[in-house]
């Protein structure tokens, strides 16, 4: 069970922008999450991912409370969750090679022995061929790097995942394939699911349930700009 307990969070205590959140996602369960631009969705979603502290509230991950952030959090902890982003430039070491990339969690957790098995598993899963997992992010395109990030986010058998407008920026061929990828990964593994977005109809169609910011929030979204 991941479960956000009455969250408040954001950049400025004074003025939160998730103001007494909660959201629980059963194990297995597809979550979507929709809501106006700039209400707070991603905060939400880094929070729940441990990646950003809330000024108050609990994540509560598998039972135990969440007992640190960002770095700060046990590994155990940290590496329950696959985390994929909506620009995958932002999350992609510019030096790295796609395959290294890829292997970045298991060098990062002492699993280097695993690499070339988990390599040549995810690759073809995420439909990257041997040649491009030689290049580096300039070198490739937006669509093939979000393959790498989504390899990148199963690589450590992640029992949830975020995913962030992960598809935002892609094309209907590349979105239907990555959540055909993310959907064949819960199946075999029955990990759970938060995924962001402004797509009703995609989440819809990809997630158990959706629900609306205005009905987890306290305050209502702020207009977009
Ligand atoms: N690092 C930051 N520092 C200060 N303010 C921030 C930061 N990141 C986001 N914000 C602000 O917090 C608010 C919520 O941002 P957030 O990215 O969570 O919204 P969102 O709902 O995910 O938006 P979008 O759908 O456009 O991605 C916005 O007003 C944004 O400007």
């Amino acid at each position: 069970m991941l479960e956000l307990r009455d969250i408040t969070a954001g950049y400025d205590r004074r003025t939160p922008v998730v103001r007494g959140v909660s959201l629980t996602i059963a194990p297995g369960e597809a979550v979507g999450l929709l809501g106006p631009s700039g209400c707070g969705k991603s905060t939400l979603a880094r929070v729940a991912a441990l990646l950003h502290r809330p000024d108050s509230g609990t994540v509560v991950l598998d039972g135990a409370p969440a007992a640190g952030w960002r770095h700060r959090a046990p590994r155990a902890q940290r590496t329950a969750y696959g985390v994929l982003f909506q620009q995958p430039r932002l999350s992609a070491d510019p030096r790295l090679s796609l395959a290294d990339l890829i292997a970045e969690p298991l060098r990062a957790t002492g699993r280097r022995a695993r690499v070339p098995d988990r390599i040549a598993e995810l690759a073809p899963t995420v439909g990257l061929s041997g040649e491009l997992l030689a290049r580096r992010p300039h070198q490739v395109s937006d669509g093939q790097l979000q393959r790498a990030c989504l390899a990148r986010a199963l690589v450590l058998r992640p029992r949830w995942l975020i995913c962030d407008e992960m598809t935002a920026m892609l094309d209907a061929s590349t979105t239907a394939a990555l959540v055909a990828v993310v959907e064949d990964y819960r199946r075999e593994s029955g990990a759970g699911l938060l995924a962001v977005g402004h797509d009703r109809t995609l989440l819809e169609r990809w997630c158990d349930r959706t629900v609306g910011w205005e009905e987890l929030s306290r305050t209502p979204a702020a207009p977009t700009m």
